[in-house]
C-alpha cells in the first residue's frame, strides 16, 4: 500500500490543532499506525483469518472506519467465491479517495461498496461480519452504544464483531507501565520526543479510551453471546463478541 513517512508532527507547532483525518494524514497514514500501533499488522492478516472462518454465504461484511482499506484488503483476498458484499465507510474524503485507488490495484470477483459517511448513520443488515478496527475510540463516548446496538441488530445469528481498540487502565502504575512501553515502541520506530508529545496533546481531545471492563459491559449488555480479547500488547487490544 502506498504512502508517504509521517513526519507530520517533526517540526515544533506554536498551538497544535486537534488530529483529524484529513488530507495530510490520509497520505502518510500506513506509514503512521504501523509505527504507532504495536501488532497492527498482525490484527489486519488475523482479520483476513477470521473473515474465513465468519463470513457466510450470501451475507455482508462491514468494515467501519475503513481508512485506506487495509483491513478490507485482508478480508476480500480471503472470502472469494462466498457471494459475500463487502461494506467499506469511512467520513473522511482523502481516506476514500485512497482507499477507492487501493482496491482497484487487485483483481478480486467480491464487490466492495465503498461509502463517505458517517458510521452512526448508516444500517447494518444482514452482516455477517463487523470490524471496527481502531475507530470506535474516535466516537463521542456517548455514541457508542448506539453504534453497538445498531451493530448486534445487524448480525446474522452467529455473526462475528472485531473490535480494536487502544485501552485506558483505571489502575495508574499499569496505565503508566503501559504507556510506557507504547512510548518505547514509538521511539524504536523512529519518533523523536517532540513528534510524540505533539501527536499525543493532538489526540488528546479526539481519541477516548475506554477501559477493557467498559468495553466488555457495553458489548455483552447488547446480548452478544460470548466475548474475549484474541490480542494485546500494551495498551492496544483487539476483541471478538459472538452473536
Ligand atoms: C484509526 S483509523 C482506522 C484504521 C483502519 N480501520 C485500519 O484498519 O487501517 C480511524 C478511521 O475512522 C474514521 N472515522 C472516525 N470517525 C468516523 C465516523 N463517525 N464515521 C466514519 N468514519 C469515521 C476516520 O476518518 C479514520 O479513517
Ligand atoms: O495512541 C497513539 O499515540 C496513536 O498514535 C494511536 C493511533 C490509533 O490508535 O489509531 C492514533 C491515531 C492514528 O490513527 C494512529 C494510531
Amino acid at each position: 500500500m502506498n504512502s508517504s513517512q509521517d513526519n507530520l508532527f517533526a517540526k515544533p507547532y506554536k498551538q497544535v490543532s486537534d488530529f483529524q483525518f484529513d488530507d495530510k494524514v490520509a497520505g502518510v497514514f500506513n506509514d503512521m499506525i504501523r509505527r504507532s500501533v504495536p501488532g497492527y499488522g498482525q490484527i489486519i492478516n488475523t482479520i483476513g483469518d477470521l473473515a474465513q472462518q465468519y463470513a457466510a454465504p450470501n451475507t455482508k461484511i462491514y468494515d467501519l472506519g475503513c481508512s485506506l482499506g487495509a483491513a478490507t484488503l485482508s478480508i476480500r483476498r480471503r472470502v472469494e467465491g462466498r457471494n459475500c458484499q463487502i461494506v467499506a465507510i469511512d467520513n473522511s474524503e482523502s481516506m476514500i479517495e485512497r482507499c477507492n485507488e487501493n482496491l482497484a490495484a487487485y483483481v478480486s470477483e467480491t464487490p466492495v461498496e465503498l461509502v463517505c459517511g458517517d458510521i452512526r448513520d448508516i444500517k447494518i443488515e444482514n452482516a455477517s461480519l463487523v470490524v471496527l478496527n481502531f475507530t470506535m475510540q474516535f466516537l463521542a463516548p456517548s455514541d457508542r452504544e448506539n453504534l453497538l446496538k445498531n451493530i448486534y441488530q445487524g448480525l446474522v445469528p452467529g455473526g462475528l464483531l472485531v473490535l480494536s481498540e487502544k485501552l485506558y487502565f483505571k489502575e495508574d502504575k499499569i496505565q503508566s507501565t503501559l504507556d510506557d512501553l507504547h512510548l518505547d515502541f514509538k521511539r524504536a520506530n523512529g519518533y523523536s520526543e517532540l513528534e510524540i508529545s505533539q501527536k499525543r496533546s493532538s489526540l488528546e481531545n479526539v481519541m477516548k479510551p475506554d477501559t477493557l471492563a467498559e468495553h466488555e459491559a457495553r458489548i455483552r449488555a447488547q446480548g452478544f453471546e460470548q466475548f474475549s480479547v484474541w490480542f494485546q500488547c500494551f495498551n492496544f487490544a483487539s476483541m471478538v463478541a459472538i452473536k
